[in-house]
Parts: structure tokens; C-alpha cells; sequence
């Protein structure tokens, strides 16, 4: 039985991508990206209000072309063996449906309405309903927020929906329930999105939805009212299960089987966030620290419940059973801004020269910028007087979430030049992995290796050489470019029944490392104390001063 496939599709961003992949030797034989029209024109979002929409329309297209892309260069024969498909999306994304399940802005009076779209993982326009979670969760019977790291963040679910429900009063009076992105797309799939039957993710609503078995699922009705009394009721209209992804959601419908061109019988697994399908893609196993390192980082590492299941780890994006591989305690931390954080300064330079000199020259800018600033910056020796930034420029997520931090760049002269500050944020982005690191030994987690995963991961050995640097360990490279993709299609191998396990899946699919970096020991010690400079600067910071 050599001939059978999985799809795993890959929401990210900016971009989905739809992988084929041979489900006995993890060979990847089609692939195809898709990114976001309406999203790439900035349509629906406000940055400076920290609003980031996106279109369901995006999400429909996207799935539509990314499937039929990766498979258009493959034989029938591959197409006629597909076995499973599992998604990922980013998350927490969660969008107000109606009580067919489908999203507000689908229906025609809510079509241009952001409030109808899917509210995405950086929109932080619910900061002050996040505070108010922690507030009430901190003094309620139980803490509801104990195993979300003990502060709720405005990236969450119940921030967003509480935010939306007050800023718009006729989403509110339509919303039926509210459905996280990668629930969604997988009901699409199955052609059922029963909001009340639809199989939703362990890992979305554990870690973002503050679900957990302890409480019997969701915060109470009395905790929900008392922080919000508009949102009586909904819970009854949400979920009390959860599933795992090794789990199948349903069989897909006769309708996408017709679209896509594959059998009737393809099973739809149970769908993730991104960063937890892509830490099974890494090949994670315990005490494995894996990082997706894109626009933002999500950091992720497993154990099995019985050593670390008691533990309550303070300041990160929770600790959830099988949120990653069933069986074993899924915990998840990360950076708001990573590759974002780059991408800002790229901006800053580009758009004056867009301006100045137009399109043409600012696209070859920003095509060479990166790669010029980091060819410069590896250049430049490391020394205790550089300058210090804080990667803060969307919050911070981890250690201790707090979307109000802003970023800061200290200790410039006159001699401070483009390249010195670039080398400065990717010092800046380390500095923050770093305190990620400590903040997992400090609360007794060990950390026994280190893989990186996603685009910067594989584009910059600057950024990776880094890393190894300020956190003083070794770093390994998984070769896959789509390393997300190939865990969705591991899950939709198990859930298709094809693999018994995660683990097997990860053994027969698993695609290896490619690179390594290893830490340079006299780089090493004067980033120990550059990252001193790094906390101080982000105490001051912290304080309120900026
Ligand atoms: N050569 C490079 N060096 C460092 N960062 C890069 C480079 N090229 C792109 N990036 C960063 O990669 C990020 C996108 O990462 P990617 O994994 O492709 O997307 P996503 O996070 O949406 O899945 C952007 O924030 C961009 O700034
Ligand atoms: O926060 C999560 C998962 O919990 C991610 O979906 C979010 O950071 C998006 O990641 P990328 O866009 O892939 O960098």
C-alpha cells in the first residue's frame, strides 16, 4: 500500500499553502501557494489601531486554489488515492457565524463589515477586555486563566469576541456562535459547519479559549456574565468536546470531492493552529524546543503529562493536553513579532524611496534589503557597546503577554547606521527567545534540544547564527520549506487511519534537518551581557516611561 495520500493545507498570514504528500514515505509531490487578495491590499485592517481582518472570501478562494494547484501536476492516479486532508490555521482567528455556521461577512449585509471577518491572531483591538479577563479571572473561585500561563491575552478568543460584541450591536444580535479559523475550514470541507456539532480543535480552544477538563469545558455562564452580561447565553452555543487531530472530523463532502477532483471517501481530520501541526512536521518529541519562526514565533515543546502535568507554567500560551500529540502536554509560547519585526524596518526604508522614486525601484529595494542588511550586519563585530532594542513593536506575548509594550531602540550615535540597527532588532529577537528559554527553566521545564522551523528559519543563517549565539545552544533546521504543511498532512494520515499514531506518522513521514548552527562561544559571552542590557532596557520600558 505505497500509493496513498494527504493534503495537508497550511493557512498562514500572508498565504495558504496545499501540500500532497505520500503518506508511507513523506515525499512531497505537489505543492501550491495562494496568498490573501484582499488581505495583501490591507482591506478590512487598521494597524494603528492594531486591527487585522480577515476576509472569509480569502479563505474559501485560497482553499479552492491551493488544493487544486498542488494536485494539477500530479497523476490520476495520486489523485484517486488521497486518503485524508487535515488544515492548519493561524489562531487564535476566530470569526461571529450564523447558525448554518457560516461567517457574518459571507452573508450580503455584513459582506464589507470587519466586524463580520475573521479577527486575526495580531489584532490586538481588545486589549482592555483582555485586562478585564485577568482582573475577574484572578479573583474568581477558580482561575480560569491557570493554564493559559495566568494572563489572558487580546490575541484570544473571549477578548475578541467580547470587543466585537460591544463595538457592533448588529453582529452582536446575528452572531449564533463563534468558530475558530481552523474549526471552520475543516467543517467546510465535511460540507457540515453546524456550529453546535462541528468538531472543534483541543488545541484552539484549549489554549486560546481558556477550555480545559477541569472546568467541564468552557468558564462558567456566571463567570462569563459577570464580565460581560451581553454575553448570556452564548455559551450554550459554543462547545463543551474537544478533538484531538489525530481524530477525524467527518467524510468530505460530494461537493469539494467534485471541486477538488479526489474520492468520495476522503476523510477531513480534526483541524490545529499552524504552529502545533508544524511541531509535529518538526518531528517534535519531548523536551523538544520547536520554534516557527515566520512573521511572529510560536515556540513549542511536549512531555509526557505525568512529569509536567502538575506544573502551572507562568506567562505562556498555555499547557494543554494533546494540543500537539495526544497523549502528552502541549505547551506553547512565543513572539508577537519576529520576522514582523524586520519587515517594519524594511518598510521604513522602502516606502520614502516608493514615494520618491516609485513602484519599480521600491520593489527591487525591498527584494534586496534583508538579505543586504544581514549580509552587512554578520560582519560587524559584537561588542557590549552596541545598540540594544526590544523586539516589542506588536507586545509582547511571551514571557507574561502584554499587547500595550511597545518597542524601543537605545544607545545610538552618529555612527549609527541602517545595518547597526538592523543587527540590532535581530539581536532584539533573540534577546526575546532568550527570556522565552529562561522563562521555561524557571518554571522547571528542561529544554533538551532546539529546531527551527518556517520561513526565516530556513532564508536567514544570520538570524539563525544568532539565536544560537544569545541562547548559547545548538540549533537544527528541519528540511522540509513547509514544515507546517507536512504536519497536517501527518495528521491527516492518523485521522485517515493510514498510521496508527502521531509518532508513526512522524517516523514514516518525518522529512530530516538540513542545517545546524552551532553557538560561537566568543559571540556567547558578550551576548550574556548584552542581554542583560536587554532586561533593563525592557524594565524601563515596562514601567511606562514610553
Ligand atoms: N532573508 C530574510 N531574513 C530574515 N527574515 C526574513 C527574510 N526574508 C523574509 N523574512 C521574514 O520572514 C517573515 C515571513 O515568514 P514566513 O514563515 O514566510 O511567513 P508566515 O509567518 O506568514 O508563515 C517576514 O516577517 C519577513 O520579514
Ligand atoms: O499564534 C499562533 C498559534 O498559536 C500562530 O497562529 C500565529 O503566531 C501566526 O503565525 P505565523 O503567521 O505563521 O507566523
Amino acid at each position: 500500500m505505497q500509493n496513498q495520500y494527504v493534503i495537508g493545507v497550511d493557512y498562514g498570514t500572508d498565504s495558504v499553502r496545499a501540500l500532497v504528500v505520500n503518506a508511507h514515505t513523506g515525499a512531497a509531490v505537489g505543492t501550491h501557494v495562494f496568498e490573501y487578495p484582499r488581505w495583501k491590499k490591507g482591506l478590512y485592517c487598521a494597524p494603528e489601531i492594531s486591527q487585522f481582518r480577515q476576509h472569509p472570501l480569502d479563505y474559501l478562494e485560497g482553499l479552492e486554489a491551493s488544493i487544486k494547484g498542488a494536485l494539477a501536476g500530479v497523476s490520476e492516479e495520486v489523485c484517486q488515492n488521497v486518503k485524508g486532508i487535515s488544515v492548519d490555521t493561524t489562531g487564535s482567528t476566530p470569526v461571529a457565524v450564523d447558525e448554518n455556521g457560516t461567517p457574518l461577512a459571507l452573508l450580503p449585509e455584513f459582506s464589507e463589515n470587519p466586524h463580520g471577518m475573521f479577527i486575526l491572531w495580531k489584532d490586538h483591538t481588545g486589549n482592555a477586555e483582555a485586562e478585564e479577563i485577568n482582573q475577574l479571572a484572578h479573583h474568581w473561585d477558580v482561575d480560569y486563566t491557570k493554564y493559559v500561563g495566568g494572563i489572558y491575552s487580546s490575541e484570544w478568543y473571549w477578548a475578541k469576541i467580547m470587543r466585537t460584541i460591544r463595538v457592533d450591536s448588529q453582529v452582536r444580535a446575528r452572531a449564533f456562535s463563534w468558530v475558530e479559523h481552523c474549526d471552520w475550514i475543516s467543517a467546510v470541507l465535511t460540507g457540515d459547519t453546524n456550529p453546535l456539532t462541528l468538531k472543534r480543535s483541543r488545541c484552539a480552544a484549549g489554549h486560546k479559549a481558556m477550555w480545559n477538563e477541569e472546568f467541564q469545558g468552557l468558564p462558567s455562564e456566571e463567570f462569563l456574565v459577570e464580565l460581560e452580561p451581553q454575553l448570556a447565553g452564548l455559551r450554550q452555543r459554543l462547545f463543551k468536546d474537544t478533538y484531538t487531530s489525530d481524530e477525524a472530523m467527518g467524510m468530505i463532502s460530494a461537493e469539494w470531492a467534485t471541486k477538488l477532483g479526489i474520492p468520495a471517501d476522503v476523510v477531513i481530520g480534526v483541524g490545529a493552529f499552524d504552529a502545533h501541526m508544524g511541531a509535529v512536521g518538526a518531528e517534535i518529541d519531548p523536551y523538544t524546543f520547536v520554534r516557527v519562526m515566520g512573521t511572529s514565533t510560536c515556540d513549542m515543546i511536549i512531555a509526557p503529562n505525568e512529569e509536567i502535568g502538575h506544573l502551572l507554567i507562568r506567562g505562556i500560551c498555555g499547557q494543554v493536553d494533546g494540543s500537539i500529540i495526544p497523549g502528552m502536554l502541549g505547551m506553547e509560547a512565543g513572539q508577537s513579532a519576529f520576522g514582523d519585526l524586520y519587515a517594519w524596518f524594511q518598510q521604513v526604508i522602502v516606502e520614502p524611496v516608493r514615494a520618491l522614486l516609485g513602484e519599480e525601484a521600491a520593489a527591487e529595494l525591498r527584494k534586496k534589503l534583508i538579505p543586504y542588511l544581514s549580509e552587512q550586519a554578520a560582519k560587524l563585530p559584537v561588542t557590549e557597546n552596541d545598540v540594544v532594542a526590544l523586539d516589542w513593536i506588536n507586545g509582547r506575548r511571551t514571557p507574561d503577554a502584554n499587547h500595550t509594550l511597545k518597542a524601543t531602540i537605545s544607545g545610538m550615535n552618529l555612527s549609527t547606521d541602517a545595518v547597526k540597527i538592523f543587527k540590532a532588532l535581530v539581536e532584539a529577537t533573540a534577546f526575546g527567545s532568550r527570556a522565552i528559554v529562561d522563562r521555561f527553566y524557571q518554571e522547571g521545564v528542561a529544554i533538551k534540544k532546539v529546531i527551527g522551523i518556517g520561513g526565516v528559519a530556513k532564508k536567514s543563517p544570520f538570524v539563525m547564527q544568532t539565536l544560537a549565539d544569545v541562547l548559547n545552544m545548538p540549533i537544527k533546521v528541519a528540511s522540509s520549506d513547509q514544515a507546517c504543511a507536512l504536519g497536517a498532512a501527518m495528521c491527516a494520515s492518523v485521522a485517515a487511519g493510514i498510521h496508527p499514531s502521531m509518532e508513526a506518522a512522524q517516523a514514516a513521514m518525518g522529512s530530516g534537518f538540513d542545517a545546524e548552527y552551532h553557538p560561537n562561544a566568543e559571540k556567547v559571552a558578550v551576548y550574556q551581557s548584552l542581554y542583560q542590557k536587554y532586561v533593563a532596557l525592557g524594565s524601563f520600558a515596562e514601567k511606562g516611561i514610553f
